[in-house]
């Protein structure tokens, strides 16, 4: 059997070195002082205007590149650029402070100072920078107006919502006129309700601003959401880096392909690939079964991962030609789905499908047939 599949390919380019408006991270290093490595030679081009999450699991590293950008963490090597400006060089030993980058920066605790009021933190980086008088209460209420808390200046931090205060966080790194806002979960304390909402909104004057940002989260909806490139981290290395729709529906390596969700992941030959398909068999089971899918690699002869979600398989009556066999280890109905264990062989294929779908009537130790979609499944 054959089944062809769209490929994965990236058409991510990279831009050059010098970046007016954009972030530029070549060769950066970072291990702490236990020695580990926790950023590991990560090379990175964030396009002026864009907004790019920096998306991962726990510990791989996305708040250690952020803080390293901004200038509270120093890379062991690397340099870093900022609009215009060499902020880091190790070799040559520049290190520009935090403050001296022209960042704008919102973290997950909203750090607003509480004994001002919210007219005063807003106002705080502009009389840091000299504006005075009337040109400063318009530039704190249009900040205030911009991200929708002005009927609250005269109010104290500790009377403002969650979201309340995250927006005063924002309107006050957006008063420094910072070349680049970076933004470290600024979400994540707030409930769901309130998350969901302000990721569009946050989109929405992203929009309106321009401004390059970076968006540091582990949550894939918020990066689907926001971003117009995701840059996914795994131990330390950007290991890919495109649109929304190419990593968490397309993911190149088998980590991203985990991080998003994919359940099955079985071994198979690639036995060849041509124009972005591959035809592979199924290694660890009896069947010589052939696929063809998308390949990013282009491997011919080489051993490789066949990657689905259990919603891209289906049990299938037992005179499926196009499928594969095993034995049903576990069946249970969850609501109008059914989730099934199938043993294939040495793997297990995990499926999930709509009661609806499910046209043969089987129990666990049943021998039953497996239908993958093609149009689901990627090759590693
Ligand atoms: N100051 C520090 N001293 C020692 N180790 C650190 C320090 N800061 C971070 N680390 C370690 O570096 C690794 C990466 O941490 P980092 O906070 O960058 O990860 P992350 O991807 O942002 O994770 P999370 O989503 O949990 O915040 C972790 O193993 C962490 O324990």
């Amino acid at each position: 059997m054959t089944i062809t599949v769209p490929t994965n390919t990236s058409d991510d380019k990279r831009i050059p070195v010098s970046c007016e408006g954009g972030i530029e991270v070549a060769g950066v290093s970072k291990s702490f002082t236990n020695g580990i490595p926790v950023l590991r030679d990560v090379s990175l081009s964030i396009r002026p205007g864009e907004l790019i999450c920096f998306l991962g699991p726990s510990g791989c590293g996305k708040t250690t590149l952020l803080r390293t950008i901004a200038g509270l963490d120093v890379p062991d090597a690397g340099k870093i650029v900022v609009g215009k400006q060499l902020v880091v060089d190790r070799e040559s030993r520049i290190m520009v402070p935090p403050e001296k980058r022209g960042l704008g920066m919102v973290f997950q605790h909203y750090a607003l100072w509480p004994h001002m009021t919210i007219e005063q933190n807003i106002a705080y980086p502009l009389k840091e920078r000299g504006v005075r008088g009337e040109d400063r209460r318009q530039r704190v209420k249009d900040l205030a107006e911009f991200v929708g808390v002005d009927a609250t200046l005269s109010r104290s931090p500790a009377q403002l919502s969650g979201g309340q205060q995250q927006r005063v966080a924002l309107a006050r790194a957006l008063a420094s006129e910072p070349t680049a806002l970076l933004l470290d979960e600024p979400l994540s304390n707030l409930d769901a309700a309130l998350r969901v909402r302000l990721r569009r909104e946050l989109r929405a004057l992203h929009n309106r601003m321009g401004l390059t940002t970076i968006l540091v989260t582990h949550d894939q909806e918020e990066a689907a959401v926001m971003a117009d490139r995701i840059a996914m981290l795994h131990e330390g290395v950007i290991s890919e880096i495109g649109t929304p729709d190419e990593v968490l529906e397309r993911p190149q390596v088998r980590s991203t392909a985990e991080f998003v969700g994919f359940e099955n992941f079985l071994d198979v030959n690639i036995i060849r690939s041509r124009n972005k398909t591959a035809v592979v068999r199924l290694t660890d089971s009896d069947l010589t079964t052939e696929f063809t899918v998308g390949n990013p690699h282009g491997n011919d002869n080489k051993n490789g991962v066949l990657a689905f979600r259990a919603s891209g398989a289906r049990l299938m009556p037992q005179n499926d030609q196009d499928a594969l066999f095993g034995e049903l280890t576990s069946l249970v109905q969850i609501r109008h789905a059914i989730e099934a264990e199938v043993a294939v062989g040495g793997s297990k294929v995990l499926i999930r499908q709509p009661l609806e779908l499910l046209d043969v009537a089987v129990r666990p130790g049943d021998r039953v047939a497996v239908r993958i979609d093609p149009s689901r499944s990627l090759v590693f």
